[in-house]
């Protein structure tokens, strides 16, 4: 049976630098990523991310912007994740270590994609032209791309529709 697990990603923009935090524990581990995790029961997808960005690198912030939902597929797991994704310019406090990150500032011309998911390099771009998007992984493994499918898409309630598959 195929099961689906919900998940929050935020990218953090604030004066010309995106803070990425590196990720020390858990799945993708050693490697740069915006904030996020599970979503949980009694909680809508909007302050599952609040609270993770929190927990996670201790900003808070009024407003998320959702920008993006992808749906990753691993070959041979029966577990697909629908992670949705959301911006913000107006965080407020500094970022600070935790269990799970290590937060830095980057310069947005200089985002460590080599020592991010493989898949990040190819939407990044839509999400710092400010685009709506939508996209499908598959993976082998945690490295290969087998095949993948981005859209820009117009509003945002093109987002929310469709449940199985994009
Ligand atoms: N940039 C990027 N992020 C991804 C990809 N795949 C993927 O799951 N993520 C994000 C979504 C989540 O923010 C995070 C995975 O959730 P997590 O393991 O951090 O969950 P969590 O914070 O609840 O973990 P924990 O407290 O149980 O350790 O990784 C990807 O391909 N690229
Ligand atoms: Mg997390
Ligand atoms: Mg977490």
């Amino acid at each position: 049976m195929v099961t689906t697990k919900l998940l929050t990603l935020v990218i953090v923009v604030r004066q010309q630098k995106i803070l990425l935090g590196w990720k020390k524990r858990g799945f993708g581990a050693n490697r740069w990523n915006g904030f996020g995790g599970k979503v949980q029961p009694g909680e809508t997808i909007e302050e599952g991310a609040k609270r993770e960005l929190w927990e996670e690198s201790s900003l808070t912030v009024d407003n998320l912007e959702k920008v993006g939902r992808i749906k990753f597929e691993f070959v041979d797991e029966t577990e697909l994740l629908d992670v949705h994704i959301f911006f913000t310019d107006s965080c407020k406090g500094e970022p600070l270590e935790s269990d799970e990150m290590l937060p830095q500032w980057f310069d947005l011309d200089k985002i460590p994609f080599d020592e991010m998911w493989v898949d990040d390099i190819i939407w990044f771009p839509l999400l710092l032209q400010k685009k709506l998007f939508k996209g499908y992984f598959k993976f082998k493994g945690h490295t290969t791309i087998l095949e993948y499918t981005l859209q820009e898409v117009e509003e945002l309630k093109e987002l929310e529709m469709e449940e199985s598959g994009f």
